[in-house]
């Protein structure tokens, strides 16, 4: 069951009122912030982009968040000692200012899921098998001719655990999430608060676990931008690498104003 908390109606202390021109700001992690890597432990990030991300957060009163696969933890330890209001896990968490505000439980067959994963990454070189308790994702970026068996393995699997969880498929990666649990579903339930309430909502991703947070701030009269050109995609806008984009969020933060129009690139 997902537990979903109703958007607190109250300011925050920072908050600023927000002109109707004013953008909130949505983040996807990998292959956004930092480059994709062999494996998920192995991203960098570049050491100004955290700051950058702080500054960016107070130039817009507050309206900027992660939305990503990751675990809330594991940002907060790479962002570390910044914090940042984010929806984790495709959006089966949401931390806004501090205090987790939804948070989808583990299914019950999740044990017996990773028990099956971890088995077939025991015997197959270069299956990882990343345990992030709500979810779990199948990598096999390091065994490309695996993939046929592996996303076939996770399909049976989430046959297996029924109408409550998903499948979410990435760059070489197969994912087991909560059901109700989308991007799409939390960049709304962010827009609900009044930090975000009244912004024109960006969202900026790479893979096609971004693709219904596109979809959802397009139907917003956003603006979405996707890194990377190589597939078709619901995003308005493209940039075309992280590199890209990390230039124009070092550049608004060290005194440019970010708008909608700075990620439209010609
Ligand atoms: O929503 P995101 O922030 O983009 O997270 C999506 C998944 O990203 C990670 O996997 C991907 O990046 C790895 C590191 O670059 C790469 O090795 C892997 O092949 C990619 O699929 C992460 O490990 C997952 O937990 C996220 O859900």
């Amino acid at each position: 069951m997902t537990i979903l908390i109703e958007p607190d109606t109250a300011s925050r202390p920072d908050e600023i009122a927000s002109p109707g021109s004013e953008i909130a700001l949505f983040l996807d992690f990998d292959g956004t912030l930092v480059e994709i890597a062999p494996s998920p432990e192995d991203v960098h990030l570049d050491r100004r982009v955290a700051p950058a991300l702080m500054a960016l957060r107070a130039q817009l009163g507050g309206a900027l968040a992660l939305v990503s696969g990751r675990p809330i933890g594991f940002l907060d330890g790479v962002l570390a000692p910044h914090r940042f209001d984010i929806a984790g896990l495709h959006g089966a968490q949401i931390r806004v200012d501090g205090e987790i505000r939804s948070q989808a439980d583990t299914h019950e067959g999740m044990h017996g899921a990773l028990r099956d994963l971890v088995r077939f990454a025991n015997s197959h070189v270069g299956i990882i098998v990343e345990d992030k308790r709500i979810s779990i994702a199948l990598h096999w970026r390091l065994a490309p001719s695996l993939e046929a068996e592996a996303l076939a393995l996770m399909r049976s699997i989430a046959v297996k655990l029924g109408p409550g969880m998903r499948l979410q498929e990435g760059k070489a990666v197969a994912e087991l999430v909560p059901a109700g649990a989308s991007k799409g579903s939390a960049i709304a339930w962010l827009m609900a608060t009044p930090v975000y309430a009244g912004r024109i909502p960006v969202f900026i991703g790479d893979d096609i676990t971004d693709e219904d947070g596109f979809e959802a701030v397009n139907a917003m009269g956003g603006v979405s931008v996707r890194i990377g050109a190589d597939r078709e995609s619901h995003a308005t806008c493209r940039l075309a690498s992280p590199t890209a984009l990390r230039h124009i969020l070092l550049e608004a933060a060290e005194g440019g104003h970010l708008t909608a129009s700075s990620f439209k690139q010609d």
